[in-house]
């Protein structure tokens, strides 16, 4: 150990134990306060705050900080250390200054923009901008109230002031546990960026696989909380993700964060709720077996029924469709509530068309129909005598029923199968024949087929939320003040067009990966798609071309698919860490088994927390997973149809490992009778490829692939 960084772990050590006292004692004075369980609103209140400062000062007593910066303001300002932790500590009695700095405040902000080099640095303070100098950015690692690690990545004042990756380095290289987990002491400046921008603007981030999108996203959020927290809650943010293991995956994160309450959630399940109803929609897995499972895929264009219901073409129908229902809303006749007495059609017209016109119409009909009602008793009060009324109540009350009934019901799904003509329509043939001609060929024909049967897929759910959305009064319960979209590849216009008007602000995370699109019968071809429907001042475009989660051999091996393969994809620029090459094992048919089991069993001997055998369909793997588990291996099989992700050893079809990674993967088949030279297999092999941390085999009977056949690729004898 040498002299100075002795010293500096010395002084390290010595502020850590003063700065642990300071917490226990902090956390005493809150704990010694008897927990207040009344019933007096303000007491309450101071209760629910003292609460949260118990946890956040738990919290610190174990990791108070992560990083030391010292800067100092002005030009003549004195350098003053600044400790950064996951969660801001109050003063001392004594110090000016907070124990800890929250990682969200202004200042902290320094810690992760600044790269080095002798000029002023700044940053955004709510009086302005600050300036000044840094003096020392150094990172430490804290683990259960022990200093386990310090590593200076810029010093001014020594002979080498260069900022380095090699703290970076050392987070990456450690073996991933079952959940995502935070980034708050390694954010990178790109990173950083997106972190903090301006709540009310729809960012849209193209990032390579593996450069921490889904990890931003969680930070963001947290972000937003802190500084925003006069305009923004927890409970009205939601982050849409493709399914509910991946959800679970990254469950961890925003707890760490400090952060609970936010609405996690896949698009098909805030679809349903909001619609209040329980639509038994088609199983992903059937769409996936029409897609991966077969080595012909269907042709896809953007004409197909599932791209053409993403588009926006489609969403102005449905505008034109429910447009055209107003018009047939009204029945055709006047209403008499008892003979002798009627109500005229023009009379409800005229409430129907001028009174009530700023209503969407479900509302409209309410009103109306409630309108009715309230004329039927002011007319009951002139009967002339107590029988009558009582006779003519009776009668009004069945004919006002009947009435009611003749009304359309606003009910999305029936309208939806009316308007593909598998139910009784609401508007004239005619116009219907209109809205037709405007279908993509042979549209009709296959919906309707398809809705006749009851069979409502989830490319369906953005336009039954739309027509809900026409028809009725927005709730303000349902509007979020900020939206997270993951894997937004996968999304479509219609789908974020429509998420529009659910958030206040525009405010927007979206983030996708358009090389990592692998399912080619949704989503968006290119970012132009989703940012065209903001104003341009209103979105923000963010691409992250660096990947932290792969080594460098990985990254290079990986890129190559993408440019042999792809042709088009968007190359990632590796974090300098390097492993071992990216290994092949030749060997045919009869042996596989034998050999997996073999290499799987050494890889085991490595200690790996997370592994993953990716095969190229899911039939291959149930039927891998068998015969492995009757070689006496422990793997998991993922199958689509679990909601927990439970990390470990697993098996799975590698369409499925998007968003997931390992420290190691060995991809099964990788020959060109499972993946054919066509930009969609190699983005699936893309995929599975960038899954891998630290090692990446492949294994194949046949030839390669040759968007896989590289020089680099080191050949191993089985
Ligand atoms: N600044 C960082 N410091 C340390 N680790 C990081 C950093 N950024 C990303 N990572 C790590 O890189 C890995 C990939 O992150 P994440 O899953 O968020 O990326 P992604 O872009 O969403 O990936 P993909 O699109 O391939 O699913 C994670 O293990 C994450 O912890």
């Amino acid at each position: 150990m040498d002299k100075d960084f002795q010293s500096a772990y010395q002084e390290e050590h010595s502020k850590l134990l003063l700065t642990l006292e300071e917490v226990d004692a902090q956390l005493k004075r809150l704990t010694d306060i008897p927990v207040y369980t009344g019933h007096d609103f303000t007491e309450q209140v101071l209760e629910a705050g003292r609460e949260q400062q118990r946890q956040t000062l738990t919290k610190s007593a174990r990791e108070p900080y992560f990083g030391r910066l010292d800067f100092a303001e002005g030009e003549q300002g004195e350098r003053r250390p600044l400790y950064i932790g996951k969660v801001g500590v109050g003063k001392t009695e004594i110090d000016e200054e907070p124990l800890v700095v929250d990682w969200r405040a202004p200042v902290a902000s320094l810690f992760y923009s600044f790269t080095g080099g002798e000029e002023i640095a700044e940053y955004e303070a709510p009086e302005g901008i600050v300036q000044g100098l840094v003096f020392l950015k150094r990172n430490l690692v804290i683990r259960q109230r022990m200093l386990e690690r310090l590593a200076d990545t810029y010093d001014r004042e020594s002979s080498e002031p260069v900022v380095t990756d090699e703290f970076l380095v050392y987070r990456l290289g450690e073996n991933k546990d079952n959940k995502l987990r935070d980034i708050v002491s390694t954010i990178q400046a790109e990173q950083d960026r997106i972190i903090r921008a301006a709540k009310n603007t729809a960012l849209i981030i193209q990032g390579v696989a593996g450069s921490g999108k889904t990890t931003v996203a969680l930070h963001r959020l947290a972000f937003l909380l802190y500084q925003y927290q006069e305009q923004v809650s927890a409970e009205r943010m939601i982050i849409f993700a493709p399914n509910h293991m991946f959800l679970d995956y990254i469950s961890e994160v925003l707890p760490e964060l400090g952060v609970g309450d936010i609405q996690q959630s896949t698009f098909a399940d805030w679809a349903q709720q909001l619609l209040e109803s329980d639509i038994r929609l088609v199983p992903q897995s059937e769409t996936y077996e029409e897609w991966f499972e077969t080595t012909t895929r269907p042709d896809v264009s953007d004409a197909t029924p599932s791209r053409y219901k993403g588009s926006l073409a489609f969403m102005e129908l449905l505008q034109q469709y429910v447009g055209l229902l107003e018009q047939h809303s009204v029945p055709e006749q006047d209403f008499s509530p008892w003979d002798g007495k009627v109500l005229t059609r023009e009379q409800i017209l005229e409430w129907y068309n001028v009174e009530y016109r700023p209503y969407p119409l479900a509302r409209r009909k309410e009103r109306v129909l409630a309108r009715l009602h309230r004329w039927i008793e002011m007319e009951l009060k002139q009967a002339p005598s107590e029988a009558i009324r009582k006779e003519r109540r009776k009668k009004a009350a069945q004919r006002e029923k009947s009435y009611a009934a003749k009304w359309p019901r606003y009910e999305p799904i029936a309208l939806y199968k009316q308007l593909f003509k598998a139910g009784k329509s609401a508007v004239t043939a005619e116009q219907l024949e209109e809205i037709w001609s405007q279908l993509p060929a042979g549209m009709l024909k296959a919906v309707s087929t398809e809705l006749k049967k009851d069979r409502i897929r989830d490319e369906d759910l953005p336009a039954l939320v739309y027509i809900h959305t026409l028809l009725h009064e927005m709730d303000s319960k349902h509007r979020f003040d900020h939206v997270v979209i993951d894997e937004a590849q996968d999304f479509s216009p219609f789908h974020v067009a429509l998420l529009n008007q659910y958030v206040r602000g525009g405010s927007f995370t979206i983030l996708g990966d358009l090389s990592q699109g692998i399912h080619a019968y949704r989503g968006v071809h290119d970012w132009q798609e989703m940012s065209s429907l903001f104003n341009s001042e209103q979105t923000d475009y963010f691409p992250l071309t660096r990947s932290y989660r792969s080594t460098m051999e990985i990254i290079e091996f990986a890129n190559i698919i993408l440019e042999h393969g792809v042709r088009n994809g968007i190359t990632a620029v590796p974090v300098f860490r390097s492993g071992d090459p990216v290994r092949l094992l030749e060997c045919p048919a009869p042996q596989r088994v034998e050999v997996i089991a073999q290499r799987w069993q050494e890889l085991q001997a490595k200690e790996f927390r997370t592994s993953a055998i990716l095969t190229r369909t899911l039939h291959e793997a149930r039927e891998l997973h068998e015969q492995l588990t009757a070689a006496g291996l422990d793997l998991h099989l993922i199958d689509g149809g679990k909601a927990t992700y439970q990390g470990g050893h697993s098996i799975l079809p590698v369409y499925l490992s998007k968003g997931l990674e390992f420290d190691a993967v060995l991809l099964t088949d990788v020959d060109q009778a499972h993946y054919h030279d066509d930009p969609w297999d190699a983005r699936l092999l893309y995929v599975g490829c960038t899954r891998a941390l630290h090692e990446l085999w492949l294994l194949c009977g046949e030839k390669l692939p040759d968007y896989v056949r590289q020089p680099q690729l080191e050949s191993v004898e089985v």
